[in-house]
């Protein structure tokens, strides 16, 4: 039987490593066969291209340059872990995908067309079954980050705050226009709250 492929969304600090983790656990305690992985990164390949992304300046690499390396690491990601765990049977829960190119590299001007195009050409198109944005006020995201990360944010995390909500408002976009796959879920309250609202929104792919 093929497994699912589900991806967790939204801006900095909102609690998708998190809830990845805590999902794959719920998964399994009902039998169901999870992993964990994330991006960019999740392969050998990609790992060492999420090196090069997130480490440096912020103006290190233009936001073409971005675009380009985020659609190289997915798409050894999709070939080398995601598609064959899920070929497997396995439930693979990603910690962001293309829709974080998408709101990223879109709030920086990269055309969503161009993007999708990348990732017809690396990744062969593949979209989540599910995707859940998760979604709290963006101050107590930004909190959740700075407690989490102190002065070590990285190249993504340091931009200012107007980049932020511009990256908030691309991932409504995408909400609003592809409601079937993209799933908003509360991520305010306790981990534990946030778990329960996942599961609830998934039953009606679980076996
Ligand atoms: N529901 C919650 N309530 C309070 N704190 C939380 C909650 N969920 C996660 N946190 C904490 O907030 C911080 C950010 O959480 P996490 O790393 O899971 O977010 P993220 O969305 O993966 O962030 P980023 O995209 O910036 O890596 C962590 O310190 C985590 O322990
Ligand atoms: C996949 C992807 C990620 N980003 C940005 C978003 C975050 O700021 C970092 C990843 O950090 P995390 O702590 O692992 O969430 O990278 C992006 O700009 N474009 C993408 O496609």
């Amino acid at each position: 039987m093929s497994g699912r492929f589900i991806s967790l969304e939204g801006g900095e600090g909102v609690g998708k490593s998190t809830q990845a983790t805590r999902l794959a656990e719920a998964l399994r305690d009902r039998g169901v066969d999870a992993i964990v992985t994330r991006e960019p990164g999740g392969s050998e390949g990609a790992e060492a291209i999420r090196d090069l992304l997130m480490q440096g300046s912020v103006t290190r690499w233009s936001a073409h340059t971005e675009a380009l390396l985020f659609a190289a690491a997915r798409a050894d990601h999709v070939e080398k872990h995601i598609r064959p765990a899920v070929e497997a049977g396995e439930w693979v829960i990603c910690d962001r995908f293309i829709d974080s190119t998408r709101a990223y590299q879109g709030a920086q001007g990269i055309d969503d067309s161009a993007i999708l195009a990348l990732h017809a050409f690396g990744s062969k198109g593949l979209l989540p079954d599910r995707t859940f944005l998760l979604e709290v006020p963006q101050a107590e995201g930004a909190e959740r980050a700075t407690a989490r990360d102190g002065a070590g944010a990285d190249r993504f995390a340091a931009r200012e705050g107007s980049f932020h909500e511009a990256v908030g408002a691309a991932f409504d976009r995408i909400a609003d226009a592809e409601p079937d796959r993209v799933h908003r879920i509360d991520a305010t309250g306790s981990p534990q709250q946030v778990t329960a609202r996942l599961i609830d929104a998934l039953s009606d792919l679980l076996p």
